[in-house]
């Protein structure tokens, strides 16, 4: 571990501090450190629930899908997935692997933490820095392979969170490939133009990532965050949550809701260069996870954007509500260039970007 560490401390531009994650289990009081005020005005508890505040629930099925997601993701910026073919019982197999790896004792999970070289790793949320104080969250990011840190936390007993993560990986980036046609699809875009949008081309290569997230029960769950109110950068994130809630979206003039577990269904959210992309028509929507007093929350996110040299310009000729909007709301940005502008300046990256 001393080596391990040694080396974050000298290659890691980032304060070690908002890297390690805390030892849930020992502490017993909210530490002073992850005390958050209500800074935003709404308290943490604020639920609207009803129909009226909920995102709407969509049938991949439905003929009708296409509209569906055109709508939802316009009013909304998110809407809850169901019958969307993931079996449930990959989805129970993941969670339970990440139980597993999160009921690991801390100086256990240390032996992935987060290293400057990037790809998998074990660490608090990367906005960590952009806050004074710490979430009560601790996450797992899986770039690609998860082997090499699944090794070291078990080095005999591997293969089953490996595979499992792999598989579920495979069937979201299937589900996401089909997702791209139906966001694309009520966006009027001309043939010409869906061609030369870049997101279509390198699949191989596009940019994804699961993370793992970890909100152990908390003491005092009115004054500590989950994970800080953010918006996701790439197109859209793909979430399962337990059957525990946590999850708020903010709805504007409304405050935050939360987005109730629903047995079988996935929340998909709009990120960035999904908001960039129709020319703003999409809004990227501001999320945040809060904690509670009795269970452990896990919560898997599957990240899903274009290779990391695609630009992503505005597409200004779209027919929007029957009128030609021309002018770009923002100007062209790479893939690479907007995860390093978001791991700089988040949320203030895309007013970075408006014209
Ligand atoms: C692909 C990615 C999206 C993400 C940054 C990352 O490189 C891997 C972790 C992702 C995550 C999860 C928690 C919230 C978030 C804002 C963060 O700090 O790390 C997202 C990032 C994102 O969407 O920008
Ligand atoms: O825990 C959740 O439900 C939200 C997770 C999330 O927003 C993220 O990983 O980006
Ligand atoms: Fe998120």
């Amino acid at each position: 571990m001393a080596s391990t560490l040694s080396q974050v401390f000298r290659d890691n531009p980032l304060p070690l501090n908002h890297i390690i994650p805390l030892d849930f289990t020992s502490v017993h009081s909210l530490p002073e450190s992850h005390v958050w005020p209500a800074f935003d005005g709404f308290p943490f508890g604020t639920t609207y629930p009803g129909e009226k505040f909920s995102i709407p629930i969509i049938d991949l099925m439905d003929p009708n899908a296409a509209q569906l997601v055109g709508h939802a993701c316009e009013k909304w910026g998110a809407f809850q997935l169901t019958s969307h073919g993931l079996p449930s019982i990959l989805t129970d197999d993941v969670e339970s692997q990440t139980r597993r790896l999160f009921a690991l004792p801390a100086h256990e999970k240390m032996k992935a933490l987060r290293l400057p070289s990037g790809g998998t790793d074990y660490g608090q949320a990367r906005i960590s820095p952009f806050y004074p104080k710490f979430m009560w969250h601790e996450g797992f990011t899986i770039m690609g392979s998860a082997v090499d840190h699944a090794r070291k936390l078990w080095p005999d007993d591997y293969k089953g969170f490996c595979d499992v993560m792999e598989d579920y990986q495979k069937k979201m980036k299937e589900l996401a490939e089909s997702l791209l046609h139906i966001f694309l699809e009520p966006l009027d875009i001309s043939k010409e133009e869906y061609r030369s949008t870049t997101i279509q081309r390198g699949r191989e290569a596009c940019n994804t990532a699961l993370q793992l997230n970890s909100y152990p029960p908390c003491p005092d769950p009115n004054r500590a965050m989950g994970l800080a109110p953010h918006t996701d950068s790439l197109l859209f994130t793909i979430v399962h949550q337990s059957h525990t809630s946590g999850l708020q979206i903010l709805r504007d003039g409304v405050g935050w809701i939360t987005v109730f577990p629903l047995e079988g269904a996935l929340v998909v959210n709009v990120g960035d260069l999904l908001h960039i992309l129709p020319n703003g028509r999409y809004p990227s929507v501001l999320h945040r996870a809060v904690v509670n007093q009795a269970e452990h929350r896990i919560s898997l996110a599957y990240f899903y954007g274009p290779p990391a040299d695609s630009l992503i310009s505005p597409l200004c000729n779209l027919v929007s509500s029957g009128q030609q909007v021309v002018a770009p709301r923002y100007r062209s940005v790479s893939v690479k260039e907007y995860v390093d502008l978001m791991e700089k300046h988040k949320e203030k990256a895309l007013s970075l970007l408006r014209l």
